[in-house]
């Protein structure tokens, strides 16, 4: 299982052993020996799981604040996406600064988004299925969302579409007006 950090220091891509023979291939998708071995240490307690018809649909950019931050290990089971991190910590050196990577089924590749990290996804395709391990259960009274097209963070999403949003995500706030209780420990 091979972590690759990205631009962003502590946002991981993912790539796990893939085990082809004639039926088709295996895979440990999540290994916590692997990841400790890496000096990475995550105790995982949910799964999550999103089926997304319309291609260019948009979910995002969220977190839930402390104490109830999420750590996320986010693929791509079918279809492909554009899945997004943006560090949202008070003092950090990539505050603002965001990381995308195409996801897919077909790449098999995974990103590991830490607490203090927004998260979202565009789908390139039509019928995206996405799936992802939290480190804490779902909180909604921890709640938090940024502006999908915050011009502060720029994200640069590849399909030029006006996406489908839920009304959340319409109405969610510019990073500068956004709850946040995230502190970069260096
Ligand atoms: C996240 C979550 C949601 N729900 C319920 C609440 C709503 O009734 C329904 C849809 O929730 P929401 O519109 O927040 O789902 P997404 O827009 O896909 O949000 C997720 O997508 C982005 C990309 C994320 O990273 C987060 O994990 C999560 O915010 O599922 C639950 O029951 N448990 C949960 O853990």
């Amino acid at each position: 299982m091979k972590l690759t950090e990205t631009v962003l220091p502590g946002v991981y891509i993912v790539e796990a052993a893939v085990f082809g023979d004639h039926r088709g291939w295996f895979m440990e998708t999540f290994s916590d020996a692997k990841f400790r071995e890496q000096g990475i240490d995550i105790a995982f307690v949910q799964d999550n799981q999103s089926y997304s018809a319309v291609q260019g649909t948009l979910r995002g950019l969220h977190y839930q604040l402390n104490p109830k931050a999420q750590t996320k290990l986010v693929r791509c089971t079918r279809g492909v996406i554009f899945d997004v991190a943006v560090d949202v910590r008070a003092g950090s050196p990539t505050y603002g600064k965001w990381f995308g990577i195409e996801l897919s089924a077909e790449n098999k590749k995974q990103l590991l988004i830490p607490k203090g990290f927004a998260h979202g996804f565009m789908t390139l395709t039509e019928d995206v299925e996405v799936q992802y391990k939290c480190d804490e259960p779902y909180a909604p009274e921890c709640d938090g969302g940024i502006l999908w097209n915050d011009p502060a963070i720029g994200i640069e999403w590849p399909l030029h579409v006006t996406p489908v949003l839920s009304g959340k995500d319409e109405m969610a706030p510019l990073l500068k007006d956004a709850v946040l209780n995230f502190t970069y420990n260096h």
